[in-house]
Formats: C-alpha cells, sequence, structure tokens
C-alpha cells in the first residue's frame, strides 16, 4: 500500500481498505492507516466492530457472547440507533437500522474537504424499506461513513435526507461501547453541573452533583445539552478517551453493573466491569427534518495519554 510518488514513499488510502468476510459470511470493511491502526465496519447495521490502535490494542468492548448473528446487532463496538433511542417510541429497542444491511456506497454526495483529508474512510448508505415503513412509515436515505485518520483518530460522520414528502422525527444514538481497563476506576469529565434524565427511575430529570461521573452501581442516563468534549479517564491504563460530537446535544451513559448483565443473554457475568458506553446522541429533542433536508451528526473518537488532558482541553 506504500506506493512510490517522487522517490518519497505515499500511503494509498484507498488501497487501505479491504473487503472481507466475518464468522458468519457477512461482508465487513477493514480500514488501516499507514502507522497500523485499524478499523472494522460491519455491513450488518453498519455497526463499527472494532477499533486499534498502532500497537493492536483494542479500543472498543465487544461481548465475548455475542454471536455477530443477523438480524441482531452485535453487543460491542458502535451500533447505531436510528429511528428510535431506547424505548422512548413504538419502534423495537434503539430503532431498526442496527439490525438491516447496509450497502457501500461507491459515489457519496461530497462531504467538506476537512471530513476526507488524509482519511481512509467507507461511505454505507440504507434506504428506507417497504418492511419497515409499516412501523414507521418515512422514506430516506442514511449515509454513514466512517473514516480512520493517520493519527489512528475514529470519525463517524451521519447523514439523514428526508425523500418523504412530509416532515419526520428522529432521535438518534452512536452506541459507543469504550473498553476500560475497571469500571470502578473510570471518571468522565465534561458532564457535570449538567441535567440527566434517569432511565432507572422512569426518566426523572435530575442534575449532576458529581464533579465528575464514576461508577459504583447500574448507570443508565441521558445527560441534556452537553459540551461537545468529553473525555472518558481510565487510571489504570494511563489512558483517556475524547468524544468530540457535533449536532448531538446529548450524552447517553451506561454501564448495565451485576444484576442486569445476568440478564443479557449476550453478555458475559463479569464483562461489565471491562465497559462504558458513552453515545453522542439526539434524544430530548428530536431532530424535526422537512422534506428534502439533511441532517448530520458528527462523532471523533481519540485516544490519548492521560497526562495530555484535562486542563489543556478546558475540561
Ligand atoms: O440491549 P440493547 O438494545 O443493546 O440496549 C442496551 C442499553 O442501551 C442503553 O443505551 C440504554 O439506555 C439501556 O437501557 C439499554 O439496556
Amino acid at each position: 500500500m506504500l506506493t512510490g510518488h517522487n522517490s518519497a514513499s505515499v500511503w494509498d488510502f484507498k488501497a487501505a481498505t479491504e473487503i472481507t468476510k466475518d464468522r458468519n459470511g457477512i461482508d465487513q470493511v477493514v480500514l488501516r492507516n499507514p502507522q497500523g491502526a485499524s478499523a472494522r465496519v460491519s455491513l450488518h447495521g453498519a455497526q463499527v466492530t472494532s477499533w486499534r490502535n498502532e500497537q493492536g490494542q483494542e479500543l472498543l468492548f465487544t461481548s465475548s457472547k455475542t454471536t455477530f448473528k443477523p438480524p441482531k446487532a452485535a453487543r460491542g463496538g458502535i451500533p447505531i440507533c436510528f429511528p428510535q433511542f431506547g424505548n422512548c417510541g413504538s419502534l423495537e429497542l434503539h430503532g431498526f437500522v442496527r439490525n438491516r444491511m447496509w450497502v457501500i456506497d461507491d459515489n457519496p454526495p461530497p462531504l467538506p474537504a476537512n471530513d476526507s483529508d488524509r482519511n481512509t474512510s467507507v461511505d454505507l448508505l440504507l434506504k428506507s424499506s417497504g418492511g419497515d415503513m409499516k412501523s414507521w412509515p418515512h422514506s430516506f436515505e442514511f449515509r454513514l461513513r466512517v473514516s480512520l485518520g493517520t493519527d489512528g483518530d475514529l470519525s463517524l460522520v451521519s447523514r439523514v435526507r428526508n425523500v418523504n414528502g412530509k416532515p419526520f422525527s428522529f432521535s438518534f444514538a452512536y452506541h459507543t461501547y469504550l473498553l476500560v481497563s475497571d469500571i470502578s476506576e473510570i471518571r468522565i469529565e465534561g458532564l457535570e453541573t449538567l441535567d440527566y434524565l434517569d432511565n432507572l427511575s422512569q426518566k426523572r430529570r435530575i442534575t449532576e452533583q458529581g464533579d465528575a461521573i464514576t461508577f459504583e452501581s447500574e448507570v443508565d442516563r441521558v445527560y441534556l445539552s452537553s459540551p461537545n468534549v468529553i473525555a472518558v479517564l481510565d487510571h489504570e491504563r494511563k489512558r483517556t478517551f475524547l468524544i468530540r460530537k457535533e449536532g448531538l446535544p446529548d450524552v447517553a451513559v451506561w454501564n448495565p453493573w451485576v444484576k442486569k448483565s445476568k440478564a443479557m443473554a449476550d453478555f458475559g457475568v463479569n464483562e461489565y466491569k471491562h465497559m462504558v458506553c458513552v453515545d453522542g446522541a439526539v434524544i430530548e429533542k428530536p431532530v424535526n427534518l422537512k422534506p428534502g433536508k439533511e441532517w448530520t451528526g458528527r462523532l471523533h473518537l481519540s485516544f490519548v495519554p492521560s497526562s495530555f488532558c484535562s486542563e489543556r482541553l478546558g475540561l
């Protein structure tokens, strides 16, 4: 993939994208960058199922019990929740697009230049289908671009176009399962003092009091109107995930802890210790999209040594 160019070596970004099959024969796209970082995206659900740094270390959690068998979304990686987040509507939990087969979009409408510079990327597309229109009677085109930067950062850009004659509303989330050393040692910064809806007490609105979010029991919350940079600090591994987002005002935070883990067939009993979901989302005030209009929601994930963090980010 390194090709000669004026006697210097240049990376062939197109060739750094490979289509392979997963263990169930489903197509998946593998993205690689020149330094050895990689990401994997399944056409089932357009779900990112792996993101590795240049040392080959996995950064996203995937349950050892997940089968990756359609139609159910794999438990881990980054499922896309659309057109409904959670159970806040009449559709299946988190909506249906994570359970559908997407296609590779070879000719996507252009994105601004800074979304495509120096990245290896893939564009996926899902169009509304007759079956789904029985439960959600709206025509849409959903485009997802997944990009791996030369710095190993992972970007997801979702574009939803209303190709209906009428407006429609939706909620949305990048349901991001981060892999962590020990949930009891994790701090999330950037959500302090915000209001959240607590899914464990009938979506009651509560104001966060702590100076960071920490975990000592099940957490299932939607933080409202959050800043666009959130940090997830993993003290034991001396590393921090940075979550940057645009068009995604809310952040869902979830860890099932012991009791709920036992009730989930596709989740190992102790696996809750090694994951936290921190989702850039639009939940409280759904997007209302007029005919012919497009909505964009961007997520940018990076991974830095802890020493880099809080003060330099102004968190
Ligand atoms: O089991 P699923 O459909 O992947 O959902 C997992 C969890 O996702 C979280 O975002 C929800 O707030 C939880 O209530 C839910 O249990």
